[in-house]
């Protein structure tokens, strides 16, 4: 079977203070099938988020870039895209969800307008089909009452509610593969496993919708120092 995302070789690197070059990802390997997830492990400062930044090409100009390797999404070379051509591929194929929702979330919006703008730009629908899309996902994630939250602001949601309404967003266009970089962290305990659930057991959720997650968690495994792992933790 051909693997949804097969990353080779990646290797990222930052400029140092003397305007070296220095590695932050190395030579990481691995290989995403449909409807499998992958947590990435290693100790905190191993590069797990910049490997995730690296698979969308979101590093920072000039001090950052990818020196070796190849990432593969199906049958595309990402790193042969133009930047135009990865803006489609932002969303569209891959999703992000990052660890603080109110960074994420426009404080200013309406959440499930928010949803349809995401529904608008990628599927290109009607109003009346983005409207009912957004609710549609709400209710997949889990929001009670979907239709009255759809017309409330960020922050008269709950944190675990606003994490669910940027995963609604992050699904809103049906990728292929989902990246969550430590999308619990700003949660408490209860509402991390809810959310975490959400992600790492959609088996149901994966079938409806077809998407491969990645989920990077910071676990220390000391005897695997200084590299980037991905292990398999989903295999059905
Ligand atoms: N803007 C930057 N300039 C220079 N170095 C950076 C920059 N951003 C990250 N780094 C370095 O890249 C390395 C990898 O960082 P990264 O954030 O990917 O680690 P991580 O494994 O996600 O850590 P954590 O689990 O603590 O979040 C670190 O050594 C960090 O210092």
């Amino acid at each position: 079977m051909t693997p949804v995302l097969q990353v080779e070789g990646l290797r990222t690197e930052f400029r140092g203070p003397k305007r070296n070059w220095f590695p932050v990802v190395n030579e990481v390997d691995l290989t995403l099938h449909a409807g499998e997830t992958l947590a990435v492990v290693g100790e905190s400062g191993c590069g797990k988020s910049m490997l995730a930044h690296s698979m969308l090409q979101l590093l920072p100009p000039r001090i950052a870039r990818i020196s070796a390797g190849s990432i593969r999404l199906g049958g595309t070379d990402l790193l042969s895209l133009s930047e135009p051509q990865m803006r489609r591929v932002r969303g569209k194929d891959i999703s992000m969800v990052f660890q603080e929702p109110m960074t994420s979330l426009n404080p200013l919006m309406k959440v499930g307008r928010q949803i349809e703008e995401s529904v608008l730009v990628h599927e290109g629908c009607s109003e009346a089909e983005a409207r009912a899309r957004a609710v549609e996902l709400m209710e997949m994630v889990g929001i009670p009452e979907a239709r009255i939250r759809a017309d409330q602001f960020p922050f008269q949601l709950s944190g675990g509610m606003r994490q669910r309404i940027v995963i609604a967003i992050a699904l809103a266009c049906r990728p292929k593969v989902l990246i969550a970089d430590e999308p619990t962290t700003a949660l408490d305990v209860t509402i991390q496993a809810q959310v975490l659930e959400l992600i790492v057991t959609p088996q149901e959720m994966q079938r409806r919708n077809g998407f491969s997650s990645l989920m990077k968690r910071a676990v220390i495994l000391p005897q695997i120092r200084g590299r980037v792992y991905a292990a398999r933790i989903k295999d059905e």
